[in-house]
């Protein structure tokens, strides 16, 4: 198959090796002296267990539009930070409306979805997750990643919603991210799995970012531990915005996912030491959305994301 990653980022070139290694076209979209790198000294990827060391296609944005048809491409995955959905697919808009390939968002927080679909229309709209993975760039065409890193993916909102994806086209899709080494699932309300994720995104990204703590310092401290929890409730009391309901369970699963997990630095951690645009509004940001939306007090999350505005 031939896949676009839309940010070669952690997620979007550890995933792409994978691909790569099992004989699938991979191209990225990339920028600035990581795409200078990957173009020159190919892509390094090293995970506990892959190691990656091979030329690979990676071009501008100009050069993507001029010398690739959308359509020479099976899927386009999304996987920069939220911040730049909403740019990016308004500069690719023209050349995605020339073909019908779906596309992917592997990213983090429960807005990007909704952004393809109002850009692409809903039969080409996915939704996806990075699941227990941390990758980050190292140094220009260099990956460092760990976990098992699997995949979670599914028609958008849901597969019995009105115009959704047929889920038949999906399972293709997943057998080739299987037999590529990421154990991927489909799931039949992605959007449920999103709210979900964002329980643990909202619960140790921000506050990993302001602490400067690993997700395992974070969930086991004895004060940190107790705001990571209550910033998870928070996000199960605003759900109901978009339609989701997730319970204490819920909540329980995913604090103690979190807490037996690697130690690993957050992906917002990384931007903060890096000095680099923090994710809030796709994460806290969107919890404060829906809590202003519903008239409910989310204190903690409120004042994280205060905090970090404030650094920023
Ligand atoms: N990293 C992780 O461990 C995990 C991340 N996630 C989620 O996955 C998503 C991707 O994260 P991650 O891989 O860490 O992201 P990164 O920030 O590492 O990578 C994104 C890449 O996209 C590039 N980019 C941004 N805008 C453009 C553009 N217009 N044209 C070309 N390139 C562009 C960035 O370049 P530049 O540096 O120049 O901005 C960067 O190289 C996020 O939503 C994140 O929350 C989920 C699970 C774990
Ligand atoms: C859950 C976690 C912390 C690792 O997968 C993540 O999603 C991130 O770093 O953004």
């Amino acid at each position: 198959m031939r896949f676009l990653f839309i940010g070669a980022g952690g997620i979007g070139c550890y995933y792409g090796a994978r691909l790569q290694l099992q004989g699938h076209q991979v191209c990225y979209l990339a920028r600035g002296e990581h795409l200078q790198a990957l173009q020159q000294n190919g892509l390094q990827v090293s995970h506990p267990d892959l190691s990656f060391n091979q030329p690979v296609d990676a071009v501008d944005i100009d050069s993507l539009q001029r010398q690739y048809p959308c359509n020479s491409f099976d899927l386009i995955l999304l996987t920069l930070k939220a911040g730049a959905t909403a740019a990016i697919l308004q500069q690719l808009k023209d050349w995605l409306h020339t073909a019908e390939v779906p596309v992917l968002s592997l990213q983090n927080g429960v807005d990007n979805e909704p952004l393809i679909e109002q850009a692409l229309g809903r039969p080409r709209t996915l939704g996806g997750l990075a699941v227990r993975i941390g990758g980050h760039i190292i140094a220009p065409g260099q990956i460092e990643a760990t976990g098992p890193a699997q995949v979670v993916m599914g028609s958008w909102p849901n597969q019995s919603s009105d115009q959704a994806c047929n889920p038949s086209t999906l399972e293709p899709i997943v057998d080739v991210l299987n037999q590529a080494g990421i154990p991927t699932r489909l799931s039949a309300d992605i959007r449920h799995e999103l709210w979900r994720k964002l329980l643990i995104n909202n619960g140790v990204n921000p506050l990993s970012a302001l602490t400067r703590l690993d997700t395992r310092s974070l969930t086991s401290h004895p004060t940190y531990g107790k705001t990571v929890y209550r910033m998870m409730q928070e996000v199960a009391a605003v759900s109901v915005a978009d339609d989701v309901i997730l319970s204490k369970q819920d909540v329980d699963e995913m604090f103690e996912l979190i807490s037996s997990f690697d130690a690993i630095k957050t992906s917002m951690l990384v931007d903060k030491e890096k000095g680099r645009p923090l994710e809030l509004d796709g994460i806290s940001g969107a919890v404060l959305q829906r809590a202003v939306q519903l008239g409910i007090d989310v204190p903690n999350t409120e004042l994280v994301h205060a905090l970090l505005q404030q650094q920023e």
